[in-house]
């Protein structure tokens, strides 16, 4: 927190960090709780509640304010969070087995009405990867609230509005009967994080644990590949085995076709996270795709003998081993040695076989003579021919750089200006037939491509896996200088390759990946995509399989929809919200690309339909929110289902500029927007700020120690309002002259950072004798106090008080005890009743006082009195005459008595 300006973004000591201040709270994060719960009362009916990330444990002294007496509360986070009363902690890593033992021995047989999750790792490096991470965070809080929530209980969690949010919020939709996204005032606007509030727990007998599995939920929704199209519409298995782009293409595999397009490449165990891979020879020799091998593996060794063997052969040079012992540090050289040693390799052992070149070219052929005119017909035949081959290499050469091109871009190598598609070499159909379909298949399939790439490069065979073009290489590499460019064709195919090499080897950075795909992930930015009622659906007729929350089946209902998308039958014309949502996506994407399309015959085709799936997949998450939930069908509202183009492109340019409005949208876009560099993603970090405590804040929240709220309205209870401005601002309260949200903001202002330590003694001196807030005051509020005041200056003084009270304390103790005596006489048979009457009057007078002894006045026999027989003169009433000597004397007697007495 220290590198933030203190005065502007995530660093300013807003109003919430002085409340929490004030209020004894340790982190001003609390106040996200209170709103949270203000707005969806989840505290008052919880009895038992588990915080998950809870230190320094703000949210807990809200949750137990909040809740009723005697509820139980559980926190749990890596950092120990100080003693608070009636809340159970304990130190844990939430994504760990432990974590989950102990909240059970803690939990008992209980269930909780509510799991809070406020997690946020890692908390200042890179932003997105501190959104992926806190998003795999969230999915594993969710997993424990799975597991401890009661059936119908509540879970918030924080969540960052990155590109997994849809998807997080899909999956709580799966789970939950409603699904609420809430900022709440006191979270930062510069903050990228955004409380979800699931509320009503479905608790299904049997969840799939890929609801629960960050390598099934996140990752690149947004951005689909062509090979969408391929898998969903047709032969789907060999498009899900062979599906290049599938870099891309993750989330949706995992999401939409968990086990359909799952991509396995070799050397990649499942669920194995290690950093460093190591394989065998064997393996790269024999293995399908060397290049996948390459960008994934750290290390490759010869391990058997047959590997061992290979060592000796004369192609395994020093570079080779050198090359073998680190690929992560593979230059463009070094990747050409090892696939050409492979292919070497591969011959050598007869994997390969070297198809005899010079056989073909030394065919026999009978030479018959020809006449002149046979001869000039001959020649013309072959200039025809030969023209026409060279028109047919140039052709494919370009087409060749082309395709490049076009691959580039699809790997968005290359921005879309640099493809130029109004080139008539692009033009034709064998653009994807031959030339960049045949690649891709070959790259995908890593059928033998490189080897004889290799092969006829080195002169050692030709290809035969091309089929069309067979007779035309044959031409071609009957001359050297024909061969030659053949060789440079085959090295900038080679080079394509090291590209994708590279690209896998970037793949693995999880931060670049990260990074890459919140670049293509433009559209998801603008947060588009319009809906599908996921509660409805989960409410029809799948009513069973929520129950079971089976992930493939779901998914399976989600790929099914896809298929659908790419048909525009009848039904999905009917199929109201769906067909709606998919042809506003279909519209958004034209206005990109419209231009382009228009001319380009397949290529506009294929990117079309894939435009079109993406959009509908973003779109399911989207409407799986419940704020979809009673929206009807949107088609109805547009009218008519089948609209022309040109009617399409005003309602993208509508869309377009609805977006542009959205406030909250346009932050996500600048969210997600490459260019807006480090200093917004450092700000965008997590909201949460611990309120350093002074020394006696401590003892706010000593576990002997009382609220501080409780303090005060206690005060105000006995004394009421002691000054004219409480009593005003009260009185404001009331009568709704002011809102209590108003009277907060008051308390604000530019006094209130005060910054002491800069300022001078004299000006602070200065401030404290004549700077007061101007509170207005009114003449009832002082009216008022005058008049306690005076009620207070009539009473007696405190020892007056005092004495009455004891001397009225000691005389209803006689009474009572008069009363008991006079009992006694009533019960005895001894006395008549005109005795008893007597006896009685006597003790209650003498309880009242009225029939006390009389004192005898004791006369000192000196002076006048001395030697004196009889009443002395004045004297009243009983008397004794005493001489002074014989007072002194019994005085005497009875202290030596008392002495006596302590000394034994
Ligand atoms: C924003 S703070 C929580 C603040 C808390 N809600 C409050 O009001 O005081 C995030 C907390 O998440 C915790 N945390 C992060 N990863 C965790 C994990 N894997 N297990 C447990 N706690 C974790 C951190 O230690 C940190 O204390």
């Amino acid at each position: 927190m220290g590198k933030h300006d203190k005065k502007t973004g995530k660093g300013r000591l807003d109003k919430f960090y002085k409340l929490a201040k004030e209020q004894g709270y340790r982190a001003r994060s609390a106040f996200k709780l209170i709103h949270l719960n203000r707005k969806y009362d989840l505290l008052a009916k919880s009895k038992c509640t588990i915080d998950l990330c809870a230190a320094p444990g703000g949210w807990l002294q809200v949750a137990e304010k909040y809740m009723p007496k005697g509820s139980l509360i559980i926190g749990v986070d890596l950092h120990p969070i100080r003693a608070l009363p009636h809340v159970t902690t304990f130190v844990s890593d939430i994504t760990t087995p432990q974590c989950r033992n102990l909240l059970r021995s803690h939990m008992h047989d209980w269930k909780a009405d509510l799991v809070l999750h406020d997690g946020a790792p890692n908390v200042g490096s890179a932003w997105v990867q501190d959104a992926f991470t806190q998003n795999e965070l969230v999915l594993q809080s969710l997993k424990l609230a799975t597991e401890f929530l009661v059936k119908g209980g509540n879970f918030v969690t924080k969540v960052f509005r990155s590109q997994d949010y849809n998807s997080l919020l899909w999956v709580f939709g799966q789970l939950f009967d409603s699904v609420e996204a809430t900022k709440p005032p006191s979270s930062r606007n510069v903050s990228a994080e955004i409380f979800v509030v699931c509320q009503g727990f479905i608790a299904p007998k049997h969840i799939d644990p890929k609801f629960l599995d960050p390598k099934h939920v996140f990752k690149d929704v947004a951005a689909l590949p062509t090979s969408i199209t391929q898998s969903t519409g047709e032969g789907s298995t060999t498009a899900a085995s062979s599906s290049k782009p599938a870099v891309n293409n993750q989330a949706h595999a995992n999401v939409f076709m968990p086990e359909k397009n799952r991509r396995h490449r070799d050397g990649y165990a499942e669920g194995d996270y290690t950093l460093f891979h190591k394989t065998t020879v064997g393996d790269f020799v024999k293995g399908a795709d060397p290049v996948a091998l390459l960008g994934s593996m750290n290390q490759i060794e010869f391990v058997t003998e047959e590997e061992k063997g290979w060592l000796k052969s004369r192609h395994t040079t020093p570079d080779v081993l050198a090359n073998f012992a680190d690929l992560k540090v593979l230059g463009k050289g070094d990747f050409k040695l090892l696939m050409k040693w492979r292919t070497a390799i591969r011959l050598q052992t007869g994997l390969d076989v070297k198809a005899d070149a010079t056989k073909d070219l030394t065919e026999e052929v009978n030479i018959q003579p020809m006449d002149e005119e046979e001869q000039i017909s001959a020649e013309l035949e072959r200039l025809r021919e030969s023209k026409l081959s060279q028109t047919k290499r140039e052709k494919k050469r370009a087409n060749e750089k082309k395709a490049k091109e076009l691959l580039k871009h699809q790997l968005h190598m290359t921005v879309p200006t640099d493809l130029d598609f109004d080139d008539p070499t692009l033009g034709g159909e064998q653009v994807f037939d031959l030339g960049e379909g045949e690649k891709e298949l070959s790259r995908r399939g890593r059928k033998s491509t490189l080897g004889e790439t290799l092969k006829d490069a080195d002169g050692m065979s030709s290809s035969d896996s091309e089929s069309e073009n067979e007779e035309e290489d044959a031409e071609v590499l009957s001359s050297d200088e024909e061969r030659e460019r053949r060789t440079e064709a085959l090295e900038g195919e080679l080079d394509g390759m090291y590209d994708e090499y590279q690209e896998r080897m970037k793949e693995r950075d999880a931060r670049w990946k990260v990074k890459q795909a919140r670049l293509r992930d433009k559209n998801f930015a603008a947060w588009h995509g319009i809906k599908e009622g996921s509660d409805a659906e989960r409410g029809e007729g799948d009513g069973e399989e929520s129950e079971e929350g089976g992930w493939d089946v779901v998914t399976a209902r989600k790929e099914k929809y896809d298929v659908d998308s790419d048909d525009s039958s009848d039904e999905e014309k009917m199929s109201g919200i769906q067909t709606h949502e998919k042809k506003r996506k279909a519209v958004r994407f034209d206005t990109g690309q419209k231009t382009v399309q228009k001319n380009q015959g397949l290529v506009t085709s294929l990117r079309e339909k894939e435009e079109k799936a993406q959009m509908s997949r973003q779109a399911q998450l989207w409407f799986t929110q419940s704020v979809f939930k009673d929206v009807g069908d949107l088609a109805a509202l547009d009218g008519v289902e089948e609209e022309e183009e040109e009617e399409d492109e005003e309602m993208s340019e509508e869309l377009s500029s609805a977006e542009d409005e959205e406030g909250s949208d346009v932050e996500m876009a600048s969210v997600s927007d490459e260019q807006d560099g480090e200093k917004q993603e450092e700000e965008e970090e997590d909201d949460f700020e611990i309120v350093p405590q002074d020394k006696d804040d401590g003892q706010a929240w000593d576990v002997d120690n009382e609220d501080q709220d409780e303090v005060k309205q206690k005060v105000i209870k006995d004394k009421g309002l002691l000054s004219a401005e409480a009593i005003t601002l009260a009185t404001r309260l009331i009568n709704r002259q002011q809102t209590l949200s108003s009277l907060i903001d008051d308390g604000f202002n530019r006094h209130s950072n005060l910054n002491k330590d800069s300022l001078p003694t004299w000006f602070l001196d200065d401030e404290a004798k004549h700077y007061r807030p101007n509170i207005p005051i009114t003449k009832e509020a002082v009216s008022v106090l005058r008049e306690r005041q005076r009620a207070l200056d009539a009473r007696p003084i405190k020892k007056v008080a005092e004495a009455k009270a004891r001397k009225k304390y000691r005389a209803i103790a006689r009474l009572e005890k008069a009363k008991k005596k006079a009992d006694g006489v009533m019960d005895t048979d001894d006395l008549n009743d005109n005795e008893k009457a007597k006896q009685v009057g006597k003790l209650l007078n003498r309880a009242k006082g009225k029939d006390k002894k009389k004192e005898k006045k004791i006369v000192v026999a000196k002076g006048s009195n001395k030697g004196i027989k009889g009443r002395p003169k004045g004297v009243k009433g009983k008397y004794k005459i005493v001489d002074s000597r014989m007072r002194k004397e019994v005085r005497a007697e009875k202290r030596i008595k008392k002495a006596g007495k302590k000394r034994r």
